[in-house]
């Protein structure tokens, strides 16, 4: 089939795709074109879900967003009370008005209610191409009710999945395509995405939001080399109608603009844990399962959306800090030794380079973000502000003699990451008052890389922790051996470990980092159960 988003995307990264449609951007009058997401989706009267989902998450996250609508619901917050499928030949006339015309970047599919339709919009792709496909199998809303029935589950599997750049179902959804397995584990959505990815996928993403019995919100990502689970709090709230179409959306959104398919992942997930969280209290309508609101950047004061955007807690749960003398005695590169940290689960990484030239530090800061990046996890510096700033890092971590926090958030602005190192509830409080937005506290055990380092052990940790008001990263001598009682102590407000030589002093980093990861995963769920 000769979809053109598809030949590009078989042989093509999405930067090679970005480099290839730049030159083809389209430039009328000197003006340059903007990001576009085609919504091929139905639309929801309530506008929780659906079309309306799409247009505002597009225009939250900066993006054109042009429709093409499949059915029209009756939908509410308590169902959807009435379906009203578009004739696929105006669909038909619908992806020709906007294809035709405008330079569409990604198309994302939502509600397809007919086989019929589904043909429909894999001819258009034959006919017109875009960069990437978005494929959300949508088949039941959130409220139970049938937008897309089982005759549709064939075309999907060989028709429409080998097209998708990306495939995005929840737990039912990947159950239905593979023919009703029984989801009820992690373990079983992982089995469920390389499944799905067998299909012909290049990405699968099996969301995890109705998940009987977890805590949090884990989806897992699978990209037919490495499984990626990908985690957020779990939003105590009503309001989670159209979160699904709003994910898929949003990835779309950051494609379009260039972000490299596990990026968009992250970011999509983000934004849709900080919508639930914003909007956890609102009440529209009176059933069970309320809309959230997508724009809330319109409303809360920039400054602390773009800090929350920018930092997510979570990102503290495996948190590597650099080396380089270790690295050099074990014969790699910084860039390696941190991409294989990534790989093995590293969630965040903090560049740590002590006696080196600037220039020297900067190079090796470069090539570690554009790593990070790649992989959606922020990279920050230790102390130098002058180098995160020369090399656009996420942020900072400072220590106590360094640049006190309030003076760093002047210089690197809102949207950068910054950390202080805290041995007491009263410098954690001046972290918090000076604008950081985690403190490291430790060091917790003794450790060779920071000589006459006073501890603070797990009592002085468990203090700290309960006062501070930022979240929190353990630090100081944490290893395999007593990592999981660090993170098995369930004390408020630690979100994860910070490690230098247990990761980098070994031969093996991506087995280390493997192995802590999988210690912290099952101490932190063992001490959410008590
Ligand atoms: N209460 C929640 N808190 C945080 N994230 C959530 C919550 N519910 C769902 N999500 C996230 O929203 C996205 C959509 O997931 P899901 O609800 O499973 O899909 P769908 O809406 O298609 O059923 C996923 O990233 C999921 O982890
Ligand atoms: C038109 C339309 N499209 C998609 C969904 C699924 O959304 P959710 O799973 O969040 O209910 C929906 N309810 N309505
Ligand atoms: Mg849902």
């Amino acid at each position: 089939m000769a979809c053109g988003g598809v030949i590009l995307s078989n042989s093509l990264s999405f930067y090679q795709k970005r480099i290839v449609m730049s030159s083809r951007v389209q430039e009328k009058n000197g003006g340059a074109s903007i990001p576009h997401v085609l919504s091929v989706a139905g639309s929801d009267s309530g506008a929780g879900a659906g079309i309306q989902a799409d247009l505002k998450t597009c225009a939250a996250r900066g993006v054109y967003c042009s429709t093409v609508i499949t059915a029209v619901t009756a939908q509410n917050t308590v169902g959807v009370q009435s379906v009203h499928a578009v004739p696929e030949d105006f669909v038909a006339q619908q992806l020709k008005s906007v294809l035709s015309d405008m330079q569409v970047d990604v198309v994302k599919s939502g509600m397809l209610p007919s086989v019929g339709v589904v043909k429909v919009l894999l001819q258009s792709l034959a006919e017109f191409s875009v960069r990437a496909l978005v494929v959300d199998p949508v088949m039941v809303s959130t409220s139970g009710d049938v937008l897309a029935g089982p005759s549709i589950l064939s075309t999907f599997r060989e028709e429409l999945l080998p097209m998708a750049d990306i495939v995005t179902p929840n737990i039912k959804e990947a159950s239905a395509l593979l023919g009703g397995i029984r989801l009820e584990t992690v373990a079983d959505m992982r089995t469920a995405a390389e499944l799905l990815h067998a299909l012909g996928p290049r990405n699968v993403l099996v969301k995890g939001g109705d998940l009987p019995g977890s805590l949090d919100a884990v989806d897992i990502f699978f990209n037919g080399e490495h499984f990626y689970e990908l985690r957020s709090s779990r939003i105590k709230t009503h309001n989670t109608h159209g979160t699904g179409c709003t994910l898929a959306s949003c990835i779309a959104a950051e494609l379009a603009k260039g972000s490299p398919m596990l990026t968009a992942v992250r970011v999509a997930k983000r934004y849709v844990e900080t919508a639930l969280e914003y909007s956890k209290d609102i009440l529209i309508g009176n059933g069970i399962q309320g809309p959230f609101d997508h724009l809330l950047r319109l409303k809360s004061g920039s400054h602390s959306f773009h800090r929350k955007d920018a930092f997510n807690p979570s990102d503290l749960f495996l948190y590597a800090v650099t080396d380089s003398g270790m690295n050099k005695k074990w014969g790699r590169s910084m860039v390696d030794a941190v991409a294989e940290a990534i790989q093995g689960g590293a969630t965040i990484v903090q560049l740590r380079e002590k006696d080196v030239e600037t220039r020297d530090f900067l190079e090796t800061a470069k090539s570690c973000l554009a790593v990070c990046r790649s992989h959606g996890v922020p990279l920050l510096i230790n102390d130098r502000i002058d180098v995160a700033l020369a090399s656009d890092a996420d942020g900072v971590h400072v220590g106590q003699s360094d640049m006190p926090a309030t003076v760093a958030r002047t210089l690197l602005g809102p949207e950068k990451i910054i950390g202080v190192s805290c041995k007491t509830v009263e410098q954690a409080q001046q972290a918090w008052i000076g604008g950081a937005d985690y403190i490291g506290c430790g060091g917790v055990y003794s450790t060779n890389t920071k000589a006459n380092n006073p501890t603070i052990g797990l009592d002085g940790l468990k203090t700290v922790c309960s006062a501070s008001k930022l979240p929190v990263v353990a630090i100081g001598g944490i290893n395999a051996s007593n990592a999981g009682t660090v993170m098995g102590m369930g004390v408020p407000n630690l979100k994860g470990v910070a490690v230098v030589s247990a990761l980098f002093d070994r031969e093996n980093v991506l087995a280390e980092t493997k192995k802590l990861h999988a210690l912290l995963m099952e101490a932190s769920s063992s001490s959410k159960m008590q």
